[in-house]
């Protein structure tokens, strides 16, 4: 039985929802003393949350069954065992990539895990090399940049990890990331290195992506044309990627690729060699506490009953919501300006995982899946979107990630405050606010409150107490595949993204644009008619040279 709406759970869960109708937050506190303890885990560095949302005892005993009934026990043991699910579903074993046991494991008659321990000692070589500065650059110069060319999965969990972990930079080396095919913003880039001191990573799992590549060969020139040295490309190019003969043929020493693997989707690299940017930011040793973080999650996930399972009770929760109160958004609110970037790491694990409309046996969904994740660091969000949070007709659950004291800084207690405050005020509205409002004439200041939010605490903020919950929400998005019977482990409409720029690149003439809807033709010579007025126009002065610094 893999349909989860074919479930009694399934039918039992919409009555229950149709009882909660009228009820309020508030009045499930007074109901139950113990709510708090009742509807909060800690798990380590991580303290979850979760009594502010219209969820109740038989409620959650419901959302258990319901995982029970969809054999998630056995495909979470599946998932670490590297064995088929009960809907055919191969899993990729992501946990292993932080497993220190290395626990043999073999994927389609390959030991993979020997492969994550070779290429995490080769990976280990590098980071050290570059960061004691036997790495030398062609003028016998150690490395002072890293630029990292990549983009997704290859690219953006270790900027915002990097970013998250500023405060444990041991070393002067600047990191920098170019994803986009901006030419303009990657030239101002250059003119502020040292060709003879920058170091490129090019991250691209298939070594294709059409932005990364263009911006490959822009930096593979810029170095050559500094260095008309031999051996220039050896010393300043990096290459993460499974497709080691394109590596080559661009000219990166075989020394000097790490391999990421076919089995592995590219938003997991992070743990493995695509990591290798914030490993050599805050060095192995960091970058191993980062994976021993997300291993104890792991552990918890793997061996904790469900109903205190952080991991399951948050996306149960989040399928309580979307199925059953149809919830189409979910806001992620860090309230912490280290974690600016997490929110697009999340979205990124949850819609890519998630984001899908034909179940395990090929058939449409007949109900609906991932919700739409958004959010940005709090507290500036509470004088943008806020508004909408409290005032407009969506139901948005959001989840708050708070740190209590950070690194450097030390307690984040304004942060913290803030946090507790904008909680209480989307769950209660203005009835428990000390302050009056100006009295007005309109019903339009009503502000009712009764919005669901679940807090993620974190002691403090470090490279195991990031490792652990970015592995919080891999597994969210690993249970909600399993209830919804959908494939966590694809990507094909980011792929036809890809495919559609490769063809376009193709299609760049007059005569084979007719292949094209009108729509797209329309706007195809538009363009061209702009480019040529451009061309006729004087030539401005060179923006690079011109431009002031503040994007920097
Ligand atoms: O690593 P590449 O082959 O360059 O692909 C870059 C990225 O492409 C897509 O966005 C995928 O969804 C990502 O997971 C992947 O990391």
């Amino acid at each position: 039985m893999n349909n989860p709406t074919s479930t009694p759970e399934w039918q039992k869960l919409e009555l229950m929802r149709a009882e909660l109708h009228n009820t309020r937050l508030s009045e499930l506190f007074k109901a139950d003393p113990n709510r708090f303890q009742q509807f909060s885990i800690n798990c380590d560095d991580v303290f979850i949350d979760y009594s502010k949302n219209f969820v109740t005892r038989p409620v959650m005993a419901t959302l258990l069954q319901l995982a029970k009934a969809q054999k998630l026990p056995e495909a979470i043991d599946n998932l670490f065992r590297a064995n088929s699910l009960s809907n055919g579903l191969k899993p990729i074993p992501y946990p292993a990539l932080r497993e220190r046991a290395l626990t043999p494991l073999s994927i389609a008659g390959d030991d993979i895990s020997s492969q994550i321990r070779d290429n995490l000692f080769k990976m280990g070589r590098i980071c050290n090399d570059v960061r004691s500065w036997k790495w030398r650059g062609f003028s016998d110069k150690p490395i002072s940049d890293v630029v990292t060319l990549g983009v997704g999965g290859a690219a953006n969990g270790s900027e915002a990890i990097c970013k998250a972990l500023g405060p444990f930079q041991t070393n002067s080396i600047q990191i920098h990331f170019v994803s986009n095919s901006d030419s303009r913003r990657f030239q101002q880039l250059l003119s502020r290195l040292q060709a003879d001191t920058t170091l490129f990573i090019v991250s691209s799992k298939s070594f294709s992506t059409q932005e990364t590549m263009n911006n490959a060969l822009v930096a593979k020139e810029w170095i050559q044309k500094h260095s008309n040295t031999r051996f220039a490309l050896d010393r300043h190019f990096v290459g993460i990627t499974a497709n080691n003969e394109a590596a080559r043929q661009f000219g990166i020493h075989q020394d000097n690729i790490l391999a990421v693997w076919d089995w592995l989707p590219g938003r997991y690299s992070l743990w493995a060699a695509a990591g290798l940017p914030l490993a050599l930011a805050v060095g192995m040793e960091r970058f191993d506490e980062f994976l021993a973080g997300a291993n104890a999650m792991d552990q918890h996930f793997h061996n904790t009953e469900l109903s205190a399972n952080a991991p399951v009770v948050l996306a149960l929760l989040s399928i309580w919501y979307t199925n059953f109160w149809q919830a189409a958004h979910h806001a992620i609110l860090p309230y912490s300006e280290s974690l600016e970037l997490f929110p697009t790491l999340v979205q990124h694990c949850l819609m890519e995982a998630n984001g899908k409309s034909i179940d395990m046996s090929g058939n449409p969904v007949n109900y609906q899946t991932a919700p739409v994740i958004w959010g940005t660091a709090g507290s500036s969000s509470q004088h943008t979107y806020f508004q909408l949070l409290h005032q407009g007709t969506h139901i948005i659950p959001s989840d708050f990630i708070v740190v209590a004291s950070e690194p450097l800084a030390g307690s984040n207690r304004h942060a913290f405050m803030q946090f507790l405050a904008q909680a209480e005020a989307l769950m209660l509205g203005d009835q428990n606010c000390k302050l009056t409002q100006p009295s007005s004439d309109t019903n339009d200041q009503a502000l009712p409150g009764n919005k669901p939010s679940t807090s993620i605490v974190m002691k403090t903020l470090s490279p195991r107490s990031l490792g652990q919950l970015l592995a919080l929400y891999e597994h969210i998005a690993f249970v909600r595949s399993v209830i919804w019977n959908i494939n966590p482990f694809t990507h094909w409409g980011t792929e036809l993204t890809k495919r559609y720029n490769e063809s376009f690149e193709l299609d760049q003439t007059a005569d084979t644009i007719n292949i094209h809807d009108v729509s797209t033709q329309g706007l195809f010579k538009l363009f061209r008619q702009w480019e040529a007025d451009k061309k006729q126009e004087p030539e401005a002065a060179d923006p690079v040279q011109e431009e002031t610094s503040y994007y920097y």
